[in-house]
C-alpha cells in the first residue's frame, strides 16, 4: 500500500478509525491520501484552506470528515443508491472523504467559488471519483432535490443551514452538521436534533456531530 508522506499523521488517522471502530480498504486510504496532496498542492494556487492547517490536515480535517460516515454506518442508515448533499464544499472537506468512504451512494458538492469549483472538479476527476457530482452553484438554487443526507460543515448558523436544506430534504431525510460541543450545546433542546460529541487526535476542543431527523 502507499503511504501518506507524514507517517505519524497516518498512524494517527489509522489509531482514529480503529478507535472508532472502522476500517477502510487500502484503495481507499490511498485515495484519501491522494486527495489530502491535490488539497495541499491546490492550496499553492487557490485558498482552500489555512497554510496552518496543512501539517495536521489528515488527523484534523479528514478525521473528522468521516464522523458522519461512522456515525450513520454504525446505526445502519446508509443504504446504496441514496442521495448526499454537501452545502458549501470549499477545498472538499467533508464530501470529498465521505464518498471515498461511500462509494455506493450518490454525493453532490455545492460550492458558488468558481475557482474552488475548478478545483473541486479536477479533483474529483483525478481521484476518478464516479459517486460525486460538483454543483457550481449556491444551495439554494443548485436544484439539488430529495436528498437522503444534506450536510454542511463551517458554512453558516445551524438555524440558517437547517432552513437552506430543508427544501431539498426528503420527508425522512436528515441534517448533518458539525460544531464545537460549546456550541452544540445551544442545540440540544431542538427538536429531533442529536448530539454525538467527539475528540479528534491532537486537538484539545471537543466536537459534536449534529444530525436533525430519525437516523437510526
Ligand atoms: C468556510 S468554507 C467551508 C468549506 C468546507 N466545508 C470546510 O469545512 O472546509 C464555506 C464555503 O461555503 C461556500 N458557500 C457560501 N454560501 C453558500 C451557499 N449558499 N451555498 C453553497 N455554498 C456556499 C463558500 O463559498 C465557501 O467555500
Amino acid at each position: 500500500m502507499k503511504h501518506y508522506f507524514d507517517s505519524n499523521q497516518e498512524e494517527l488517522l489509522l489509531k482514529f478509525l480503529a478507535k472508532q471502530e472502522v476500517s477502510l480498504s487500502d484503495n481507499q486510504l490511498e485515495k484519501l491520501f491522494d486527495y489530502v496532496q491535490l488539497v495541499i498542492q491546490g492550496n499553492e494556487k487557490v485558498n482552500l484552506i489555512s497554510r496552518n492547517d496543512i501539517p495536521k490536515f489528515l488527523s484534523r480535517h479528514i478525521a473528522d470528515s468521516l464522523m458522519p460516515y461512522i456515525v450513520l454506518s454504525k446505526k445502519n442508515f446508509l443504504k446504496p443508491n441514496m442521495i448526499w448533499a454537501d452545502m458549501g464544499a470549499g477545498g472538499g472537506c467533508p464530501v470529498f472523504p465521505l464518498a471515498i468512504a461511500c462509494p455506493e451512494i450518490q454525493f453532490y458538492a455545492s460550492e458558488p467559488r468558481h475557482k474552488r469549483v475548478l478545483f473541486l472538479e479536477k479533483t474529483k476527476n483525478s481521484l476518478h471519483l464516479e459517486n460525486l457530482q460538483i454543483v457550481g452553484k449556491r444551495f439554494e438554487t443548485s436544484e439539488i432535490s430529495n436528498c437522503d443526507v444534506i450536510s454542511c460543515r463551517a458554512l453558516s448558523r445551524f438555524e440558517a443551514d437547517y432552513e437552506r436544506a430543508l427544501p431539498a430534504l426528503k420527508k425522512d431525510g436528515i441534517f448533518v452538521t458539525f460544531k464545537s460541543k460549546e456550541i452544540a450545546q445551544e442545540l440540544k433542546n431542538i427538536p429531533n436534533v442529536h448530539l454525538i460529541d467527539y475528540r479528534l487526535p491532537l486537538e484539545n476542543l471537543e466536537y459534536s456531530l449534529v444530525i436533525k431527523g430519525i437516523y437510526g
